[in-house]
């Protein structure tokens, strides 16, 4: 049985063709930087070269597509008709109360469009992703998993906001988190290196890409994230914001004549490290100018890097304590300059990582110092396989 996953990030589109007899990956692929210069596709079939096309992809309608097209090309493809896949797999990232992943039906589609207003960047191409299946595939089961579902474990001191309980609980505001797939993925990964149950464990896992956030694991469970009603909160992101004092919004609305609209749009689209630098928001980017100087690109990187620290060290004071921290993500998995800024001077708390260690891209590995209590690991994560399962399990 094959099925097919696609994963629209903020960045990004991901997919991977499984075949489930013994997840054998048949391809993968990748559009990044969508909708800034220099966007590529990288269509790698199962054992052969990768082809890549580096054009201007404009928007996530197009990446999906380009995707699409990759699995029946005539040169690289690996499938001669859309036909032979049984289901396909959606990552969702905010699936609000949603507890476990679900089939697609009017119901499910509905539900996130209405999520769309608190996932901008995401629920939107999510659905794009679904459209164009359901207009090649017609008939094939698709089946949504939801970022959120993860941290649905939380404690209620964990995702209650200090707000009037009453509105909290007329519009369903609090911590919903994202990135749960990922997170629960690499958590899982790390314990099976450390040869303990992830429930022996303190775990912070990092998931650092276009969109950031960082997660405490106790017994298991989420037990707080750095994300919250919406993917805006926490980490300082390419083009989000992350945590601000709230007044600022009202002040600026004031101030500038936004509409909420507007608004919305400068925190998700027009801050954080593209807002800061002025430059862009891509994390590469960023670490070519500051080699060059630019003080505006180091701003925002050290803005990022302070606030990665500080949840590390409230996660820290959260869980009593850290057995394992895991890297993950774009910049995660291929950055050693941010994972090296991030550990540096976090020896009180046990945490130390080896410099030749990690000089490490795209690969797992453990990159602990030798004599630091904290194990530090680079886990590349795979959202794809965690929903191509839940697919499967769902049929
Ligand atoms: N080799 C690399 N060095 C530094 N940053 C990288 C590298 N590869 C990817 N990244 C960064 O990772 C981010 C994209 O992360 P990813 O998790 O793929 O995105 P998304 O949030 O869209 O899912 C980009 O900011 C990119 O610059
Ligand atoms: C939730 C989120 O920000 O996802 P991504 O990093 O894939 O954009
Ligand atoms: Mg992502």
């Amino acid at each position: 049985m094959k099925i097919l996953v696609l994963n629209c990030g903020s960045s990004s589109v991901k997919y991977q063709l499984f075949d489930m007899q013994r997840e054998e990956v048949m391809a993968r692929g990748l559009v990044e930087r969508i909708g800034i210069t220099g966007s590529m596709l990288t269509h790698r079939p199962a054992g052969r070269e990768k082809l890549v096309r580096e054009t201007e992809i404009p928007d996530h309608k197009v990446a999906i597509r380009l995707c699409l097209e990759a699995l029946t090309d005539s040169q690289w493809g690996v499938i001669k008709d859309y036909k032979e896949i049984s289901a396909v797999g959606h990552r969702i990232v905010h699936g609000g109360t949603f507890p476990s992943a679900v089939l697609v039906n009017d119901s499910t589609k509905k539900a996130i469009a209405e999520l769309e207003a608190l996932a901008p960047l995401h629920n939107g191409p999510a659905l794009r992703g679904i459209e164009a299946c359901e207009a090649i595939l017609p008939g094939t089961p698709q089946v949504t998993v939801f970022d959120t579902a993860f941290h649905q474990s939380m404690p209620d001191y964990a995702y209650t906001y200090s707000l009037p309980y009453e509105l909290c609980k007329k519009y369903l505001i609090r911590r919903y988190g994202a990135h749960g797939t990922s997170h629960h993925y690499v958590a899982l990964r790390a314990a099976e290196l450390v040869g303990k149950p992830l429930n022996e464990l303190k775990v912070i896992t990092c998931h650092l890409g276009n969109g950031s956030s960082i997660t405490a694991i106790k017994n298991g469970k989420s037990w707080d994230t750095s994300m919250g009603f919406t993917p805006l909160a926490g980490l300082t992101m390419g083009t989000r914001c992350g945590d601000i004092d709230p007044a600022i919004v009202t002040f600026l609305m004031e101030k500038e004549g936004l509409t909420p609209g507007e608004m919305d749009e400068l925190m998700n689209r027009r801050s954080g490290v593209l807002g800061v630098s002025g430059l862009s928001s891509d994390f590469r980017d960023i670490e070519a100018a500051m080699d060059e100087g630019n003080e505006r690109a180091r701003l925002a990187w050290d803005i990022f890097v302070h606030t990665a620290k500080k949840y590390i060290g409230a996660y820290t004071a959260v869980l009593n304590g850290l057995d394992v921290l895991v890297f993950t993500a774009g910049l995660g998995e291929n950055s050693p300059r941010a994972r090296e800024a991030i550990c540096r001077d976090m020896d009180y708390l046990g945490i130390k990582i080896d410099a030749a260690k990690n000089q490490v891209r795209g690969q797992e590995r453990e990159i602990t110092a030798p004599g630091a209590r904290v194990r530090t690991f680079v886990i590349p994560t795979n959202e794809e396989l965690m929903i191509a399962r839940e697919t499967l399990a769902l049929l």
